[in-house]
């Protein structure tokens, strides 16, 4: 993804948009807030006939009776209004930035897996938190507030003139001196709180990284390297946030110099109007409480104003995930294929027979873009063929089955389950038909129930089935000596688990799924021998007439596929039947046999 290509042309459009769902809520919190203005606009204006009239006339107690009256009712109302906007804005606020996390959720779980070999998991979590959480305050209060502000300030301003055309003169400065350094600081606070963004995430995801690490961090007495690195991290952010700081101390200094300068102006002018008798104090009084609430309004936009940038900065990853997500979602409508791609499992309503070809394929890591992982890339394999992946270290044995996956897109040539080529648009289709067993297999922190009956997407799993696949997986037995039986708890990815449970529990997964396409990636490695046999057994049962491919090291595993691919610095150097490549002495796979056997025996 590139994000300079999604790079939105109005960011501020942009972020409002979000308001979009919301906008029933958001009128009806303006037009309580236009009440709530009203009120505010018109007690300058009642006081300062409340003290021309106590200048003037006798007092009346039944004239101040009916004041105090119509204040009473007045103030009740403000009361209510102001609760009602609070709530509206507020419970507004969360709703929108919840709506934002589940849409950023769902469009950070659709990312590639490129992306995620290149953002961390920490710096991911940070942007669903306090990234989305920078909206909160601008989006709905702070909109409103500002909203209110705007409106009260042009009604001050209408005031101001009404009262004193001479005085309000002095605005004609302060307000476009005022809107220049708001426009000042907030381009400055935008660029600053993008920057602080990221150093809070780079310092989130070193602490997510060492916590979920921590037995490593104990194993090997690294808390102080673990210590130094957070706190180098944390203190990096804080050095911006500091900048951040000074610019914003510096910017309100500058501005109460500006605001104090234009009302002593206003008092110097004032005292020579009222001895004109051009002014009377009742007016003079009102002046001051309207220009005092024209100022503090705009203050109040200024400081919105200095928010939105700095949410503007803060949120721009955000948006530009969400903006790459929606391109892609839309790309991927207008392409899709005979298969849909929408996420939910088509299984029933797609059918495969289990064939891979692969077509001259090459392939590069996008992180490693100049490295070849797999080069010129060619096999078949009919349905229900077994075959075996074979090869050292690093010659591309699991990036074949990350391709088979679609979990990265190929640089040249072509994959083809039957007679569909693996696109974008159906990978998900053809994925319900493929099940893959780690080596080191992957468990959620949820249920044992949970953890196998992932392998269904589509609808609910019964207890029974999932008990039969891990009876089959020779898993029943361990699972129903917990006390909590298939509810008990793994822990965090399986911890509460060992190796060779947690691979059991990975293998039931798979014999739920029932899939055409098997990729098992050692599966075995990590049982015991009495329960390998059977688990084998399982796997034997599990692989008839379907496609398997085994990622394998083990000489009873290569013995048993129908053909072996050996693999050598990304492409294929060997492919046929155990007994005849162990004729070819000077062969790779003779090399890799006899020291596998070697291995074994010492
Ligand atoms: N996510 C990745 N990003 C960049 N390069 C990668 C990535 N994963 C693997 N590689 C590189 O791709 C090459 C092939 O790796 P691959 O994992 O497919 O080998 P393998 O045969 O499965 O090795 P092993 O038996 O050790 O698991 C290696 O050079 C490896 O360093």
């Amino acid at each position: 993804m590139n994000p300079k290509q999604t790079k939105p042309i109005n960011q501020h459009l942009q972020r409002l948009s979000v308001l979009k769902p919301f906008r029933t809520r958001l009128l009806l919190g303006i037009a309580v807030m236009c009440i709530t203005i009203v009120i505010e606009l018109a007690y300058p204006k009642a006081l300062a006939y409340f003290i021309d009239h106590l200048n003037s006339a006798k007092i009346d107690s039944s004239w101040i009776k009916n004041f105090a009256g119509i204040a009473a009712i007045v103030l009740v109302i403000q009361a209510l209004a102001t609760t009602l906007r609070y709530y509206i804005f507020e419970s507004t606020g969360d709703m929108i930035v919840t709506t934002i996390r589940q849409t950023l959720f769902s469009a950070l779980i659709r990312q590639d897996i490129a992306f995620f070999d290149k953002h961390r998991v920490g710096e991911l979590t940070n942007r669903l938190a306090s990234d989305v959480e920078a909206l909160h305050d601008t989006l709905t209060m702070g909109l409103a507030i500002s909203l209110r502000s705007s409106l009260v300030f042009i009604g001050c301003t209408v005031m101001l003139i009404s009262i004193s055309p001479t005085l309000s003169l002095i605005l004609l400065i302060y307000i476009p001196l005022s809107l220049w350094m708001t426009d000042w600081i907030g381009n400055s606070l935008k660029t600053s709180a993008h920057h602080i963004q990221e150093k809070k995430a780079a310092s989130n995801s070193v602490a997510q990284e060492y916590f979920s690490n921590i037995r490593l961090i104990h194993a090997f007495n690294q808390n102080k390297l673990a210590n130094d690195k957070y706190a180098d991290t944390a203190d990096q952010a804080l050095q911006v946030i500091l900048r951040n700081i000074r610019l914003l101390a510096s910017y309100r200094g500058l501005s109460s110099i500006v605001l104090y300068l234009a009302l002593i102006i206003t008092f110097f002018l004032a005292a020579d109007l009222i001895s004109q008798g051009k002014l009377t104090v009742g007016e003079f009084t009102s002046f001051i409480i309207y220009a005092g609430m024209a100022s503090g309004s705009s203050s109040a936009i200024s400081d919105f104003w200095s928010d939105w940038m700095r949410t503007l900065g803060a949120t721009e990853r955000v948006f530009e995930i969400l903006g790459a997500d929606d391109a892609k979602q839309a790309a991927l409508k207008k392409n899709s294929d005979a298969i849909p791609n929408d996420g939910v499992s088509t299984k029933n309503s797609f059918h495969l027979q289990g064939k891979i070809q692969f077509n001259n394929v090459h392939f590069a890591y996008p992180e490693r873009p100049d490295t070849a992982a797999l080069t010129a890339l060619n096999f078949e394999i009919q349905p229900g063929e077994k075959i075996a992946l074979i090869g050292a270290s690093g010659a591309g044995k699991s990036s074949i089955a990350s391709l088979l996956l679609g979990l990265y897109p190929v640089n040249q040539g072509q994959i083809y389950f039957d007679n569909f080529l693996s696109n974008d648009s159906n990978i998900n289709a053809i994925r319900d038909h493929i099940a893959i067993v780690e080596q080191e297999p992957a468990l959620f922190s949820g249920s044992i129930y949970e953890n196998i009956a992932f392998a269904i997407a589509d609808r609910e799993v019964a207890l029974e089935e999932v008990i039969q696949a891990a009876t089959k997986a020779n898993a029943h037995h361990f699972i129903s000596g917990f006390p909590n039986g298939y509810d008990t708890v793994v822990g965090d990815r399986g911890v509460q688990l060992s190796g060779g449970q947690k691979q059991r529990i990975a293998i039931a997964r798979a014999i739920l799924r029932n899939p055409k396409i098997l990729i098992l990636d050692e599966a075995t490695s990590a049982l015991d021998s009495a329960s390998e046999a059977l688990v084998q057994a399982a796997l034997d049962e599990l692989m008839k007439e379907r496609t398997t491919i085994i990622i394998a090291h083990r000489y009873s595993t290569i013995k048993k596929v129908d053909t072996v691919f050996v693999l050598e610095q990304g492409h294929i150097v060997q492919q046929g039947q155990h007994q005849d490549l162990i004729k070819d002495s000077n062969g790779l796979y003779c090399q890799l046999m006899s020291a596998q056997i070697s291995g074994n025996h010492t």
